[in-house]
This record gives structure tokens, C-alpha cells and sequence, in this order.
């Protein structure tokens, strides 16, 4: 149970989805960038956490250029897994429940048949991104009291933080026609559903293993069409193939994630993902109106 007045310390409350914990969780919330906690130094962890005493510390900060990592591997691996393991050490030694934010892209060979992917099925990382955020769950599974949630395809930090929602929007403003890849199936997620879902996975005292992700499947092109059709633009949408995009890292080609544990909880699938992205879509119309580019 989240006991009321205990401090939950929150990592990468920067990014969007420790900012998005931080104000969920307000007062209770010790939100920490990398001025208190630089993740590329585990050594400094273990006392910033004894500082603060938290009953809970959520990592939501990560080495996230999915890209460069493939460059900077040992950059990622230290910020991804050795980062962790401090913070295991030291919630042990708090007594504190560790939640680790990890990805889809822990999984990457291509199922025989395409059936969304349960905790207990084997993992199978293909960049360094991935690779070191597995590492980093084996990493928190050694804190006693731990909670490891796997989520996909982030967005809705707002017009400050650059995911792929803002790419395609940004793009959109400039041109007629995109290039989205439609070989890989994933359903992206809404920062505000995922935190809510593991404040309720907190509050039932859940420990282990857990996948959240907003509810259906998509492609990234199929994903980028509704994003441009909820908002009007007239953008046509080719579909290419991952090879065809040639990005330096490889993601996965199937990586929807089964629910089905988290639903135990009694309360339901997520919303669908459509559902999130039209809500989310809604808070930016403001801002759309005067251009993502100028904002
Ligand atoms: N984004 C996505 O699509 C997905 C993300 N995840 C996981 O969810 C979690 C949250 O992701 P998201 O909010 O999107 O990520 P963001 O990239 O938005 O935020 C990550 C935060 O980590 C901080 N950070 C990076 N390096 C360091 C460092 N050396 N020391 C301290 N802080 C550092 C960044 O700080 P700064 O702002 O200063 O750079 C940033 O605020 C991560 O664990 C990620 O792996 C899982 C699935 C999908
Ligand atoms: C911008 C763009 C991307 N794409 C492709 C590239 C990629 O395969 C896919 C998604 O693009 P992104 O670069 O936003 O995806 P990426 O950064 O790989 O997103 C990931 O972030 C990390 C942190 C995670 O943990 C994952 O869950 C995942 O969603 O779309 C296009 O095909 N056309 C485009 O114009």
C-alpha cells in the first residue's frame, strides 16, 4: 500500500513519464533530474537515496536515444542497468519498493505466431537500447520489494518532449507526404494511463513482473494516419518497410504486450489506444492551432 505521508522519490522527472508521475503524485512526489540523481554515476545513488528515505523510488530515468545507443553502449548500459542495481542496493537497504520502467524492445524475435507477448515468454533484445534495459530488470528484480512494468511506444509529455506523436506532427506541418514503417506491431501508450496503472499496481502492493500498454495493436504507420486524421491535417502516409527506413538500431518486428496479468487487478484493459491518442491530441489543439514548429 502507498502509506499517504512517505515520500515516493521519482527519477527523471524531466522526462515524460516521471514529469507525468510527479504531478500525479504531488506533494508526495520527490522529483529528482539528473542534478540530484546522475544516473551516469551509479556510485552517488546509494546516499542521495539514504537522503531522501523514500517508501518508494520509481526510475523512470533512462538513457532513451534508442539510435545512439548503438554508439555509446557503455553509456546506456551504465545509465540503464548499473544505475539500477544502486538503486536496488539502496531500497533494500531502505526497505523501499523499487519500480523499474522498462520496454517492449526486450522482446525482438519474430513469434511463429504473432500472439501478444505474456511475462513468463523469453526475451530476446536485438539492440543496445534493449539489451541494457533487460539487464537493467535483472537489476531491480535483486531489490526484495520490487516492480518491474514493461510499456511501449511513450508519448504525451507535452510539446516540449520530442516522441514520436511530435515528430510526426512537426513533419506534418512541413510536408504532404511521410514515410512510416509498417512492419512493426506495438501499441504506443499515453504517459497519463501507464502511471495511473502502476499507482494501481502500487496501491495493491503488486510485486514482480507486469506489462502496461494502452489496449489494441497498431503499426507505426497505421499509428502516424489516426494521428493526422484526428487532427486534420492532410498528410498521406506511405508505408515502408523497417529495412526500407535503415535505422541504426534494430526494433522489434511483433512486440504487442499481453495485459492480461495487470487485468487481474480487476480493473479492466486501458483504454484503447485510439481513445488515448484522441485524448491526448485534444490537450495539444491549443497548441497545434499555432503551429508545433513556433511553439
Ligand atoms: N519513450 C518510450 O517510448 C518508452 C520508454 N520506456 C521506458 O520508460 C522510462 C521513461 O521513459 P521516458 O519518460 O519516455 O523517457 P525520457 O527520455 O522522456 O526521460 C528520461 C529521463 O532520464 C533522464 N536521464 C537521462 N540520462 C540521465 C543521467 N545520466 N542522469 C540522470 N537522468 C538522466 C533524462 O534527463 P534529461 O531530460 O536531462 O535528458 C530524462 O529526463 C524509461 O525507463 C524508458 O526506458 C519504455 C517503453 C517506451
Ligand atoms: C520519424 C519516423 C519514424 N519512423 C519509424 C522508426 C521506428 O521504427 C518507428 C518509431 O519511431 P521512434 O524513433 O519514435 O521509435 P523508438 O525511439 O524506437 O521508440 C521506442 O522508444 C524506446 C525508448 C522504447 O522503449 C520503445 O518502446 C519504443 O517505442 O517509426 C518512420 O518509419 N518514419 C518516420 O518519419
Amino acid at each position: 500500500m502507498i502509506k499517504s505521508d512517505a515520500p515516493i522519490l521519482v527519477t527523471g522527472a524531466a522526462g515524460q513519464l516521471g514529469k507525468t508521475f510527479v504531478r500525479m503524485l504531488g506533494d508526495q512526489a520527490i522529483g529528482c533530474d539528473r542534478a540530484e540523481f546522475d544516473l551516469s554515476s551509479p556510485d552517488s545513488i546509494l546516499a542521495a537515496v539514504r537522503r531522501y528515505r523514500p517508501q518508494i523510488v520509481i526510475n523512470c530515468g533512462a538513457y532513451t536515444a534508442v539510435d545512439k545507443a548503438e554508439t555509446e553502449p557503455e553509456l546506456c548500459e551504465t545509465i540503464n542497468a548499473a544505475a539500477v542495481a544502486a538503486f536496488a542496493q539502496a531500497c533494500e537497504e531502505q526497505d523501499a519498493v523499487l519500480v523499474q520502467i522498462s520496454t517492449d524492445y526486450v522482446f525482438g524475435a519474430q513469434p511463429e505466431v504473432p500472439t501478444p507477448w505474456q511475462e513468463s515468454d523469453a526475451t530476446a533484445p536485438q539492440g543496445q537500447y534493449a539489451k541494457s534495459k533487460l539487464h537493467g530488470e535483472q537489476a531491480a528484480a535483486a531489490a526484495p520489494k520490487h516492480l518491474i512494468v514493461r510499456t511501449c511506444g511513450l508519448y504525451g509529455g507535452g510539446p516540449n518532449h520530442v516522441s514520436f506523436v511530435e515528430k510526426m506532427l512537426q513533419l506534418g506541418e512541413q510536408r504532404t507526404h511521410l514515410r512510416v514503417v509498417d512492419d512493426q506491431r506495438c501499441t504506443p501508450s499515453l504517459v497519463d494511463d501507464v502511471a495511473a496503472a502502476v499507482l494501481q499496481l502500487l496501491e495493491s502492493d503488486s510485486r514482480g513482473l507486469f506489462h502496461v500498454v494502452n489496449d489494441g495493436e497498431t503499426t507505426w504507420n497505421e499509428f502516424a494516419q489516426e494521428i493526422f486524421r484526428i487532427v486534420g491535417y492532410e498528410v498521406q502516409v506511405d508505408p515502408i518497410s523497417t529495412a526500407e527506413f535503415n535505422a541504426p538500431a534494430p526494433r522489434p518486428s511483433y512486440s504487442v504486450l499481453d495485459t492480461a496479468k495487470f487485468q487481474t487487478l480487476g480493473k479492466g484493459p486501458l483504454p484503447h489506444w485510439k481513445d488515448a491518442l484522441s485524448r491526448y491530441l485534444t490537450t495539444l489543439r491549443p497548441i497545434l492551432a499555432e503551429g508545433l514548429q513556433t511553439s
